[in-house]
């Protein structure tokens, strides 16, 4: 699928990893719907988008963890656009913990509420965007790829019972959503990044930054326009699906 004027949702998409993806994709002509919960960082992201391609971009608030949003906002956009194409299921959160920690005598556990609220928004809300989006897309015969992002935590990541579920559930449902949908022209493919450079990890302790670098075959985080490549590839390449791509320079946790 070529880029060019094809019209692409993106979760999570103003702020990291989506806005990389975002302007990458705006670049290359694509027309850009980008879904987030914050309505100043999208316009934002809306107006960088348009500087990046001239082409068109916008905003919706919806939170992907809520089905009645995600159901009234592809709705929107496939009445603001006339098609859609794509789909980058980004959004995510994290809320890491030990399962069950003793120390100085003292027991915690990981809250249920720790616990439901990534997979409402890491499984959940990936279900319900591709739901809506390939039922958007069957309707109007709309044909094009839908691609989630997992992480190299997929694997059982120590502290992330939660997210680790989540990422390996949307790397399963991959499998199952591009056995599902390719009699439809829908792909579906994933990519799992591994350490990224985003705020999250430029705020992290120098020391504990040069120990996790330090582990990384090639000795350095992975640029967000790495991601964002990785997406344009999957977009691009027609006989790609049900693959995931592992994006960590060469780590396995
Ligand atoms: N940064 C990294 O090193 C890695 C990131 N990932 C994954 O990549 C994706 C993006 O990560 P980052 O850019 O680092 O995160 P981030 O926290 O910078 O951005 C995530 C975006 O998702 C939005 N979001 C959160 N909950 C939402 C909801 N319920 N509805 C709509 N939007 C919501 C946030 O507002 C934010 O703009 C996530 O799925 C994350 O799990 C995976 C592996 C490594
Ligand atoms: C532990 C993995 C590499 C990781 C690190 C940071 C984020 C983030 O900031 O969102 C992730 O989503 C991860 O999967």
């Amino acid at each position: 699928m070529q880029l060019n004027d094809k019209v692409i949702i993106i979760t999570g998409g103003c702020q990291g990893l989506g806005r990389s993806m975002a302007e990458y994709l705006a670049a290359r002509g694509a027309r850009l719907a980008l879904v987030d919960l914050n309505a100043e960082k999208l316009d934002d992201t809306v107006t960088a988008c348009r500087a990046a391609g001239g082409g068109e971009a916008r905003a919706y608030l919806c939170n992907v963890a809520r089905e009645e949003e995600v159901i009234r906002m592809v709705g929107q956009v496939a009445e603001d656009f006339g098609a859609i194409n794509g789909l980058v299921n980004n959004a995510g959160i994290l809320r890491d913990g030990l399962t069950v920690k003793l120390k100085d005598g003292e027991l915690s556990t990981l809250s249920l509420a720790q616990w439901q609220a990534v997979i409402d928004v890491n499984l959940t809300g990936v279900f319900l965007c591709t739901r809506e989006v390939a039922a958007k897309m069957v309707e109007q015969g709309d044909h094009g790829a839908i691609i989630n992002i997992s992480s190299i935590s997929r694997a059982g990541n120590m502290g992330q019972a939660n997210y680790s579920a989540a990422k390996a559930g949307v790397a399963a449902d991959t499998v199952v959503w591009a056995k599902e949908l390719a009699r439809y022209g829908i792909r579906v493919a994933a990519i799992a990044p591994g350490f990224i450079e985003t705020e999250m990890t430029a705020s992290m302790r120098p020391e504990a930054l040069e120990k996790m670098t330090a582990s990384i075959p090639l000795k350095r985080m992975g640029k967000p326009a790495e991601i964002a490549h990785a997406a344009t590839f999957i977009f691009e390449n027609d006989y790609f699906t049900g693959r995931v791509i592992d994006l960590d320079g060469g780590l396995r946790l």
